[in-house]
């Protein structure tokens, strides 16, 4: 297992070429955010926003469109009940992420088997929250896409079987290969499984164990995987920045809020870029 340092994100950050517009640098659909878990999407987009995603169009019920459009109008929202919008929309994207507070509802189910119909190999699949837990639950069958999970040891214990004492490497890497695609197992020492080998995140704190803090890892994910052409990179290069930012804040404040990282995105970025 290869620990992470700061030399992923120069290594994944790439400077500007002046030559570029929005096109450039990605399109990504986020999907979630029921009548409840509003606040899940928003942070998740937030984080795809201020990622650089050059585009960012968030699938979510219309209760939060209100909110979503005072807090970041430069994302576009639809509604993730009509079954033409998701599918278009979806099919557009070069990146997506579901599962930032969907919940677990027969609708909630609906909306991710439609999103699972309709991502094709090309693209990347960000499977967050809600929708592994739908996954592990109802057996879905999981499409032919670039798939990354990004869950915490209890999605995991659902996603893979192994109860959260059990999850060893080896155990893990046997589940990860089954499933196809790379595993980001969340805990205060984040585990990457990746097909090109294991990687352990180091850095982070527990001023960040508040929710929505991995509603947030999942929207930069989904930023930096629509940006950064070597995918396995992007997805290490956003586990670092997301705990590396929280760190620098935690030298100062007692609890360290989502948000306050999201913010901090476009300096610290612009600090690593090479
Ligand atoms: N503001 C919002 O709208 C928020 C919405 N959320 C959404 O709520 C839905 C349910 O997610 P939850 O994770 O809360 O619920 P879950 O029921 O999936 O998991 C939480 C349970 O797992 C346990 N657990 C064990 N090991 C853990 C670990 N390493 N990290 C985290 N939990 C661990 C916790 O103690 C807790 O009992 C998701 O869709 C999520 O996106 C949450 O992210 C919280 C914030
Ligand atoms: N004690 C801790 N030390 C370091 N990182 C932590 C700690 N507690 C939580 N985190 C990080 O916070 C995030 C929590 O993700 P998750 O449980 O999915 O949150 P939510 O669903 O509420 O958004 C993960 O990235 C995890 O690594
Ligand atoms: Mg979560």
């Amino acid at each position: 297992m290869q620990t992470l340092t700061d030399e992923i994100l120069s290594q994944t950050i790439r400077i500007r070429p002046k030559e570029s517009h929005k096109g450039t640098y990605g399109r990504v659909c986020l999907v979630g955010g029921n009548d409840h878990f509003g606040g899940a999407i928003l942070m998740a987009t937030e984080a795809s926003v201020y990622s650089g995603a050059g585009l960012n169009t968030t699938l979510t019920d219309p209760s939060n469109f209100v909110s979503l459009h005072a807090r970041m109008p430069e994302a576009m929202v639809a509604d993730f009940t009509s079954q033409a919008e998701l599918t278009e929309l979806v099919a557009a994207a070069n990146t997506v992420v579901i599962g930032p507070g969907l919940g677990t509802t027969t609708q909630s189910l609906h909306v991710l088997q439609t999103v699972f119909n309709t991502v094709a190999h090309n693209q990347t699949l960000i499977v967050d929250g809600s929708a592994i837990t739908l996954v592990a639950d109802k057996s879905l069958q999981l499409p032919d896409a670039q798939l990354i999970f990004t869950p915490h040891q209890m999605e995991w214990q659902r996603l893979s079987g192994i109860k959260i004492a059990d999850q060893t490497d080896e155990a893990n890497e046997k589940v990860r290969r089954e499933l196809g695609g790379t595993v980001v197992l969340k805990s205060h020492q984040t585990k990457i499984y990746a097909p090109n080998g294991s990687y352990l995140n180091t850095a982070g704190t527990p001023a960040q164990a508040t929710g929505g803090m991995g509603d947030t890892l999942a929207g930069m994910i989904g930023g930096f995987t629509a940006q950064f052409a070597d995918q396995t990179n992007a997805v290490l290069a956003a586990v670092y920045a997301h705990s590396a930012i929280a760190d620098e804040l935690a030298e100062h404040q007692y609890v360290v809020l989502p948000t306050q990282i999201i913010h901090q995105l476009p300096q610290f970025m612009h600090d690593h870029q090479a």
